[in-house]
C-alpha cells in the first residue's frame, strides 16, 4: 500500500449542535416545552389527578366555589370543573392529534412523490391540493356532519383531510428544493434506489420543517376542535374544552370560572405549541446549510440503438446527445474505449461536451437531455436503454464516480461515515459493523489522518481536499472496474490538487482500475493519463497515447490547449516529458 504525503488537516469547525439542543438553549423554547410536557402529563394521568368522575353531578355543588373538594369550583350541573378540564384535555388533544395525523398521512407521501418525481403526479396532486384549499372548511364540516352524525372524531378526520394540502405543499416545496442538489445526484450515481433516497435523504430534509408545521397545526386543530364543540357540534355528554367553553359562555355572569379555566387551558396549550414551533424554526434556520446546485435535474438516459462493441472495459460508439427534444445536439457521434487498467483523459475546453459523455455512460443526463443514438457497453454488457434497476446495480458497484465539487456532493445532514457505509451495505450486502470497518479502512487508505473522527464528522466539518478524499473512498468502496472522474481536482487549490492526483494514481495502479478522466487541464493529463482524447464542440478531434499527443499534436486545437497549459503552470511530469520550448 503506498504511503501518502502532505495530508491537509481538517478545517476546524465548531461542533454542530442538534436542533433539540438549540431549542433547549432558547429560554422560550424550554418554558413552552415544560408547559407542554406538564399539560400532556396531566392529560395522561387524568384518572389519577381528577378528584371525581367528570360526569358526576350533585345539586349541592352547582356553581360550587373553589374549595379542597373542587379545586377549580363546580359547574352549572354541580360537576367538578378540574375533573372535567383534565378529562376534557384528553378529548381535545386526541381530536387535534387525529386531525394532524390524517393531514400528515395524506400530505407527507403525496408531497414526497410530487416533489421528487414531479410530472403528472405533481400536476394532479397540486391541482387536488388547490381544490381542497379552496373549500370553506367550516361549511364542509357542517355539511358532512349531517351525513356522518355529531361525532367529533369524524369531524377531526375530515378536518385533517382539509388540512392535508398544507403538509403536502410544505413537503413538496422542500423536496423539490433539494431534488437538484449535487448530493442527491451523488446518491443516484452511487446506485441507491429512489425509494432509499426518498426514505433517507428526503425524509431527513423535510423532518425539521414538518415538525415545526405540525406544532402549528396542532395548535390550530385544538382551537378548531374547541370551536366546533363550542358551537355544539360535538357530543354534549362528553367533557371537552370546547363543550366547557360552551357551558361557561351560557353562565358567564353566574360563574365566570366556567369560562376562565378552559379558556386558560386553550390559551396555554396553543401559546406553548406556537412558541415551540417558533423556537424550532430558529434552530433549523441557524443550522441551515446551503449546498450548491447542479444545472438541471437528472433523468435516466433513454435507449440508444446499436450493439455493444469491442472487448474494452468501457466502449462508447457513435454517441449523440441532444437537448430540446433532439433539436440541439451537443455531442456529435463520439466513440471511445477505455481498456482494463487504462487511464484515458477526455480533454477539452468548457462546454465541449465532456460531461455529457460521462453522464451518458452513467445514464444520468440532465432533464431535457437524451441520447439520440449510439451504444455504451461496460465489459461487453450494453448499458444504454437498460432499466433503472439494472443501472443501479452498475452505478457505485461497477462504475465509481468522482465529482468536481466535493463538498456539494455530500449530504450536509448526514455523518460522512453513514453516507459511505450506506452505499457499501446496499451493494455488498455487508452488516452495519462490517460496512463500518470497511469504510474506516478506506478512509485510512485515502490518507485521512483520523478515520474514526472523519467517520463521525458532518461534511461541513472537513476541508474541500478532505471531502474529495472521502468521495474517492466512496467511489472505490465497492471495488468498481471503472472509475469516472469528472474534473476531480478543479475545485481544489493547487497543492491539494497534486495530492489528490497522487492518490488517484496510486489507487488506480493498486486496484488495476480503468479510468475515464474528464478534465480541461493538460497538466492533469500529463500527470495521470495513458491515452488522451481531445474534444471540441461535441466531437473528438484527436486521439492517441498521451506521450504522442504531447510530442506531436496534430490538431490546431490540441496545440492551442497545450499552449494555454504552459502559459499557466507547468505540467507535473509524471508520465509525459514536456520539451523546453513550450511545446509538449
Ligand atoms: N441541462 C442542459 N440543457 C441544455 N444544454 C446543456 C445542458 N447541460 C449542458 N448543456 C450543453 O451541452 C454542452 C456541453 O456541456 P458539458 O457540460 O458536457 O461541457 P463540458 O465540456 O463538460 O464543460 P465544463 O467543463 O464546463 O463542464 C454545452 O454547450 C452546454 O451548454
Amino acid at each position: 500500500m503506498s504511503q501518502l504525503v502532505s495530508i491537509p488537516a481538517p478545517t476546524a469547525v465548531p461542533a454542530r449542535r442538534g436542533v433539540i439542543s438549540k431549542v433547549l438553549h432558547d429560554p422560550l423554547g424550554v418554558i413552552s416545552l415544560v408547559v407542554l410536557v406538564l399539560i400532556l402529563l396531566a392529560t395522561v394521568l387524568a384518572a389519577v389527578l381528577a378528584p371525581q368522575d367528570p360526569a358526576r353531578s350533585s345539586l349541592d355543588d352547582i356553581f360550587a366555589p373553589i374549595s379542597a373538594a373542587h379545586p377549580l369550583g363546580g359547574d352549572s350541573a354541580g360537576r367538578d370543573l378540574l375533573s372535567r378540564l383534565l378529562y376534557g384535555a384528553q378529548v381535545s388533544l386526541l381530536g387535534a392529534t387525529i386531525a394532524l395525523l390524517t393531514s400528515l398521512v395524506i400530505g407527507l407521501p403525496a408531497g414526497l412523490i410530487a416533489g421528487y418525481y414531479g410530472r403528472t403526479f405533481d400536476s394532479v396532486s397540486s391541482w387536488t391540493s388547490n381544490l381542497l384549499q379552496a373549500l370553506p372548511a367550516i361549511i364542509v364540516l357542517l355539511a358532512l356532519r349531517t351525513v356522518f352524525g355529531p361525532s367529533i372524531w369524524t369531524s377531526m378526520v375530515i378536518f385533517g383531510v382539509i388540512l392535508s394540502p398544507g403538509a403536502f405543499r410544505l413537503v413538496r416545496a422542500t423536496v423539490s428544493g433539494v431534488r437538484n442538489e449535487l448530493y442527491i445526484d451523488a446518491a443516484l450515481v452511487s446506485g441507491l434506489s429512489d425509494t432509499r433516497i426518498i426514505a433517507r435523504h428526503m425524509l431527513r430534509v423535510v423532518r425539521g420543517p414538518l415538525i415545526m408545521h405540525s406544532a402549528m397545526v396542532l395548535a390550530i386543530c385544538i382551537n378548531i376542535q374547541a370551536g366546533l364543540e363550542f358551537l355544539g357540534f360535538g357530543d354534549p355528554q362528553t367533557a371537552s374544552w370546547g363543550s366547557m367553553l360552551n357551558e361557561g359562555f351560557l353562565n358567564i355572569f353566574q360563574a365566570p370560572q366556567m369560562l376562565f379555566w378552559p379558556g386558560l387551558a386553550l390559551f396555554l396549550t396553543s401559546a406553548a405549541l406556537a412558541l415551540v414551533a417558533s423556537s424550532l424554526r430558529d434552530a433549523l434556520q441557524a443550522g441551515a446549510v446551503k449546498p450548491v446546485r447542479r444545472r438541471g435535474s437528472v433523468k435516466v438516459a433513454p435507449a440508444g440503438d446499436g450493439a455493444a462493441p469491442s472487448d474494452a472495459l468501457l466502449s462508447v460508439r457513435d454517441l449523440r446527445v441532444a437537448y430540446s427534444g433532439g433539436s440541439v445536439e451537443v455531442v456529435h457521434g463520439v466513440s471511445l474505449d477505455v481498456a482494463h487498467g487504462e487511464v484515458v483523459g477526455l480533454v477539452g475546453e468548457s462546454g465541449s461536451g465532456k460531461t455529457q459523455v460521462a453522464l451518458s455512460v452513467l445514464g444520468l443526463l440532465p432533464t431535457g437531455g437524451e441520447v439520440t443514438s449510439g451504444a455504451v457497453a461496460l465489459a461487453g454488457e450494453r448499458l444504454l436503454g437498460r432499466s433503472a434497476s439494472f443501472l443501479r446495480t452498475v452505478r457505485g458497484r461497477r462504475i465509481g464516480y468522482i465529482p468536481q465539487e466535493p463538498l456539494s456532493n455530500l449530504d450536509p445532514s448526514f455523518r460522512i461515515g453513514n453516507q459511505l457505509s450506506e452505499v457499501v451495505r446496499v451493494h455488498l450486502g455487508l452488516s452495519r459493523a462490517a460496512a463500518r470497518d470497511r469504510v474506516l479502512d478506506l478512509l485510512a487508505r485515502v490518507g485521512i489522518p483520523d478515520p474514526a473522527r472523519t467517520y463521525r464528522a458532518f461534511p461541513h466539518e472537513i476541508s474541500g481536499g478532505m471531502a474529495q478524499r472521502v468521495l474517492i473512498a466512496g467511489a472505490v468502496s465497492c471495488d468498481p472496474e471503472l472509475l469516472i472522474a469528472d474534473e476531480p481536482t478543479t475545485a481544489l487549490d493547487v497543492t491539494v490538487q497534486a495530492d489528490i492526483l497522487d492518490l488517484l494514481r496510486d489507487l488506480q495502479q493498486e486496484k488495476g482500475l480503468g479510468v475515464l478522466f474528464v478534465t480541461h487541464d493538460f497538466g492533469v493529463v500529463a500527470d495521470i493519463c495513458d491515452r488522451v482524447l481531445v474534444m471540441r464542440q461535441g466531437e473528438i478531434v484527436e486521439n492517441g497515447p498521451a506521450q504522442a499527443i504531447f510530442d506531436t499534436p496534430r490538431h490546431d486545437y490540441t496545440r492551442s490547449l497545450l499552449g494555454s497549459m504552459l502559459d499557466g503552470r507547468p505540467a507535473r511530469l509524471a508520465r509525459v516529458k514536456v520539451t523546453g520550448d513550450g511545446r509538449a
